[in-house]
């Protein structure tokens, strides 16, 4: 491929020569993950041998619900920590070369992997742009030396405060800046999430489920943000049940059931592969489906299968 960032089309021919099968290497991996296992007393939640990010590209996560997508996303970003697995080598992963396991959020963060965050209780009763002064990653108080010297502290501040206001801008959320973020709709909610992550400029950001509770209007706004941020050089993984969104938007689909990564492929390819099929239906086979089945992604499916065949 040539210079970075990589060339949409060109990115996607390349991706389109890979063996389609879990683990498969990909061309220029931004994040390289070894043996990550997470047990929840009994239960493994988590248990992937090894996957590959390719930089540049938009990855979906997908699977059925309970199969791992989240405590993934937590135990790459250092939000959770992996289970020492006896008789298996330990979990490792490595983004853009830096080797991380065991290792804070705060330092994940810091080297250019961030996630969103849902805004908690706490932060919808702050207004949007100091939602957005939380994301900046030199923010005053981080380093003694510059939070004590006043003329740097203010710099940075100003320089921070600039820089939400143009992120703000291009998610149409400026005329919002002063505003109580709780009172902001679901998608503005969404888009805030994806600005303030912006603040720190990331070289990969992770969404986890960027899709849920927007409402249609503001849909198309989300997928060209995202689109835009692959555009621009950004790797982007994320977590989707909404499957035409995976569709439309995604470079590569690596799809988890049961806590381990069981295909990896093209989306169109994936989405109707009958093994993946399978995974979805077959997952809680022993359950009441009515109960576990978000049967929307399914008819996602159905349709996505009856658009191929026609
Ligand atoms: N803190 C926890 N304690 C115990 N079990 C947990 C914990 N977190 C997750 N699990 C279990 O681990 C499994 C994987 O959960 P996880 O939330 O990662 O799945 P998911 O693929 O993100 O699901 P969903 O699509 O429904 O969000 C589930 O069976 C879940 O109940």
């Amino acid at each position: 491929m040539t210079s970075y960032p990589y060339d949409r089309n060109e990115l996607r021919a390349s991706l389109a020569g890979l063996e389609q099968r879990p683990g498969t290497p990909k061309p220029d991996p931004i994040l390289v993950a070894d043996n990550v296992v997470r047990r929840f007393g009994g239960m493994t939640a988590v248990d992937v041998d090894h996957v590959e990010v390719q930089r540049g590209a938009i990855t979906a996560l997908i699977g059925p619900n309970g199969a791992g997508k989240t405590t993934f996303f937590n135990l790459l970003t250092g939000f959770d920590k992996p289970t020492p697995a006896t008789g298996r080598e330990k979990a490792s992963w490595a983004f853009d070369g830096k080797s991380f396991s065991r290792t804070s959020a705060t330092r994940v963060a810091r080297s250019g992997m961030i996630r969103t965050f849902q805004l908690t209780k706490a932060l919808t009763r702050m207004t949007v742009l100091e939602n957005m002064l939380i994301g900046a990653a030199n923010q005053p108080g981080e380093n003694l030396f510059v939070g004590l010297v006043k003329p740097l502290w203010a710099k940075r501040e100003r320089e921070n405060i600039e820089r939400a206001e143009d992120l703000l801008r291009r998610f149409k959320l400026d005329a919002k800046r002063n505003d109580m973020a709780g009172g902001l709709s679901g998608g503005q909610k969404k888009l805030l999430e994806m600005a303030r992550a912006l603040m720190s400029n990331p070289s990969m950001i992770m969404l986890d489920e960027p899709m849920a509770g927007v409402n249609p209007a503001l849909t198309q706004s989300l997928l060209e943000h995202i689109e835009q941020l692959r555009d621009d050089g950004t790797t982007v993984l994320f977590v989707e049940h909404d499957m035409h969104m995976v569709r439309h938007i995604s470079d590569w689909v690596i799809v988890m059931a049961q806590g381990r990564i069981i295909a990896e492929g093209l989306p169109e390819d994936v989405m109707t592969s009958p093994s993946v099929i399978d995974a979805y239906l077959g997952a809680h086979h022993d359950q009441d489906l009515g109960e576990v089945i978000n049967t929307q992604m399914m008819q996602a499916i159905e349709e996505e299968i009856k658009e191929e065949a026609r």
